[in-house]
């Protein structure tokens, strides 16, 4: 569904993504870990068309996506969302997701209806007409994903929507990223809540560094010595 080919960024003397390969299928969920600054929003950034790589490949369904502005990526069918959520606050929720929405279709009744989908399948429903800086930080986050679901992407790449929530909040958004794939959607996921992507994820990719440290399934990545030393820290196999 996405490959990334040997995807690199440099930023003046710093390469903050090294020669990255990453594979995710259909419906399969991915998580991308790994210490502050080791390149993942850079290399959602490369994928999602925020910027071209320095070098490499993004092909979407075999076509390649690479250097392509962030509008025509979703429109290829990859969306994202943003660590830093950022609603038109003076809108109502409804209608910030249309505007997600209007990127896939120009007709607005189509639109109204592929946005109510997304509402309903992100349990923001019952506030669609209230205005979206009104919205508590988990609403925020829903509203963020449903902005993102509005697009009909094939591919989804959250950046620590997670980020704020409290335990039962957490339980509750690993339980809407299970209902998304349900939907036959592909995501790439980045986390720093251990629980999250031991919950929802088929395999572990970790960088450090821009390079990819390790890859494979959540229960060797996360014994793996070289994880623990850069990432997990000794206690985790005890406490983790
Ligand atoms: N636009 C930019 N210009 C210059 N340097 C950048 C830019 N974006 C990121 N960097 C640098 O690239 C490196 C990787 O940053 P990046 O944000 O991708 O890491 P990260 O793994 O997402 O970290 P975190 O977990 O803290 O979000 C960092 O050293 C960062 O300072």
């Amino acid at each position: 569904m996405l490959e990334v080919r040997g995807i690199s960024k440099q930023f003046g003397g710093l390469r903050a993504v090294n020669d990255v390969h990453l594979r995710i299928g259909e419906g399969e969920i991915v998580g991308l870990i790994g210490p502050n600054g080791a390149g993942k929003t850079t290399l959602f950034n490369c994928i999602a068309g925020a910027f071209p790589p320095t070098e490499g490949q993004v092909l979407l369904e075999g076509r390649s996506i690479t250097g392509l502005k962030a509008h025509q990526v979703c429109r290829a069918g990859l969306a994202r969302t943003y660590q830093i959520v950022k609603p038109f606050g003076g809108l109502s929720v409804l209608d910030n997701v249309v505007v997600g929405a209007i990127n896939q279709t120009h007709n607005i009744a189509e639109a109204r209806r592929i946005a109510e989908e997304a509402l309903v399948l992100t349990g923001l429903a019952d506030r669609r007409d209230v205005p979206a800086a009104s919205l508590p930080l988990p609403g925020r986050k829903r509203l963020e994903i449903s902005r993102a679901l509005a697009t009909r992407p094939k591919v989804l790449l959250l950046d620590e929507v997670m980020a704020g929530l409290n335990p039962s909040e957490v339980e509750k958004a690993i339980l809407l990223i299970e209902a998304i794939r349900a939907h036959g959607v592909s995501i790439l996921i980045i986390e720093h809540l251990m629980r999250v992507i031991t919950a929802v994820s088929d395999r572990i990719v970790v960088m450090n560094h821009g390079s990819k440290l390790a890859e494979g399934l959540p229960t060797d990545v996360l014994n793996d010595k070289a994880v623990i030393q850069a990432y997990l820290g000794e206690d985790f196999g005890a406490h983790g």
